[in-house]
């Protein structure tokens, strides 16, 4: 048999049934539900008198409507008091676990779930969410579905898919100290474009790869929807078994020797043949920003803005980026002043990413003028980071420590960067309006954000180490 990459091995270890011409009905081992799509639903599979197939397998946290105030109780911000309800009663009816503001085990999706051992390497993962792909940083089969296609998991915990075609985008040499996991994904996007992965499922590999933590892989693994890929997968390694070990929902003893024995063969044979292959050499990486209203519209920190006229036949669009943005062409984009900071999102909110922030921010002031957020992704995440003093650090700086919750990555919750502000944001996403009407986005790492709130311009975090 020829040589099969991870992607095929995920994939077929899941086919319940081939349907022909590339169409599988695959097996869904979790299904993970927010308060956007997850109410609904429930209400459907009442609405048409069917059950949950197992709804042990179901998951559900509200997230991306739920305000981040210290404080906030469900109805905080009304409209996400309504969709947290639905939720809540839908989960319950239907026996699903449901993890409620202020409890362990709440946040963010794609934060919650994997720190949980909801999600385990191997695993076919679910969620009416793009940012689904996440999950492929420990190795599992995990994607973004549609609301439809949600009720169908729900009861039959199964779904027809295509197979996409498969990519490898290897990652050769090392990050630069300095350089993360967010500043890589950007490079990637900003070198390949936002639609280079379209149809496809991406695995990262590569030295570059093998030498990044675990939570950074989640972060890298975040961004492949912003390549275009629905699937984004780095193969599980012993720093993959060893992140997951321990965890909750994770098994114990024997289960998990048997477990962590299947996931080590986890990975793309050496003679595996991918549809399309790439090269980045990790070295050549910088602290890394987006300058306009695509993640592809990303520049090393100490480089200018482009010339639209530069662009080919994208000029017209990066002319309307330029305009949106409130930038000049050829100016550099280090001193580029701001008004807002946000860190948090599903792309970089674990304790990794605000220990990160929190290297820069110690010892140092928000500049005036600045408003700056940081929103950890889970309850577990913010826990663990005020049990290392993280909140008295970043509230001594004048941060604003907050509540988990998708908050200032989504104009869904009442939370927003005014219009023609300027935010640097660790979230995935800068896109016109995205953080609010007129709102300018620039896309960043965890140090990038902090270094820009103390200077209160876009400025190299290495300057300030
Ligand atoms: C609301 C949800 C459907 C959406 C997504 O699919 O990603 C959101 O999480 C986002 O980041 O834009
Ligand atoms: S944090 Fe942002 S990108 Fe992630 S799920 Fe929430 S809204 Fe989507």
């Amino acid at each position: 048999m020829a040589g099969r990459t991870l992607f095929d091995k995920l994939w077929d270890a899941h086919v319940v049934r081939d349907l022909g011409d590339g169409w599988a009905l695959l097996h869904i081992d979790r299904h993970l539900m927010h308060d956007l799509g997850g109410g609904p639903g429930f209400a459907e599979i009442a609405a048409r008198g069917l059950e949950l197939h197992d709804p042990g397998l179901t998951f559900a946290t509200p997230d991306h409507a739920v305000s981040s105030q210290p404080g906030r109780v469900a109805t905080t911000f009304p409209l996400g008091g309504r969709l947290h309800a639905a939720l809540r009663d839908g989960a319950k009816s239907a026996g699903v676990q449901f993890f409620d503001l202020g409890a362990p085990g709440q946040g963010i999706v794609h934060v919650m779930a994997p720190e949980l051992g909801i999600v385990l390497p191997g695993l076919s993962v679910v969620c009416t969410d793009s940012h689904t792909c996440t999950n492929g940083g420990i190795g599992a089969l995990a994607f973004g579905i549609g609301s439809s296609e949600s009720v169908h998991v729900l009861a039959t915990q199964t779904l027809r898919q295509q197979k996409p075609r498969r990519m490898r985008i290897r990652c050769e040499g090392t990050l630069a100290s300095g350089v993360t996991a967010k500043d890589l994904a950007l490079h990637i996007i900003g070198r390949l474009g936002a639609a280079a992965g379209v149809g496809h499922a991406v695995e990262f590999a590569g030295p570059a790869i093998e030498a990044l933590e675990v939570e950074a892989r989640l972060t890298l693994c975040n961004l492949a929807v912003e390549l275009g890929a629905r699937f984004g997968l780095v193969a599980p390694d012993e720093r993959t078994i060893a992140w997951v070990a321990g965890r909750p929902w994770a098994p114990e003893g024997a289960a998990f020797e048997a477990a962590a024995a299947y996931w080590r063969k986890l990975t793309t044979d050496p003679d595996a043949v991918f549809d399309s292959e790439e090269t980045i050499d990790a070295s050549q990486v910088a602290p890394t920003v987006t300058w306009g209203t695509s993640p592809e519209h990303a520049i090393a920190i100490d480089a200018a803005v482009p010339d639209p006229a530069t662009l080919g036949p994208r000029a017209q669009e990066g002319a309307a980026a330029l305009a949106y943005m409130g930038l000049q062409p050829n100016a550099p984009i280090a001193g580029t002043p701001v008004d807002w900071v946000f860190i948090g999102s599903c792309a970089n909110s674990r304790l990794s990413d605000l220990r990160a922030a929190a290297q820069i921010a110690r010892g140092r002031k928000v500049a005036s003028g600045v408003k700056a957020w940081v929103v950890p992704g889970s309850e577990i995440v913010k826990r663990a980071a005020e049990a290392e003093g993280l909140h008295r650090l970043f509230t001594e700086a004048g941060f604003e420590w907050r509540e988990p919750g998708c908050s200032m990555c989504v104009a869904a919750n009442g939370e927003q960067v005014p219009p023609g502000q300027r935010s640097v944001s660790t979230s995935n996403r800068n896109f016109v309006g995205r953080q609010g009407p007129g709102a300018r986005t620039h896309l960043a790492s965890p140090a990038v954000a902090a270094a820009a709130a103390i200077a209160g311009c876009i400025i190299d975090p290495r300057a300030l180490r």
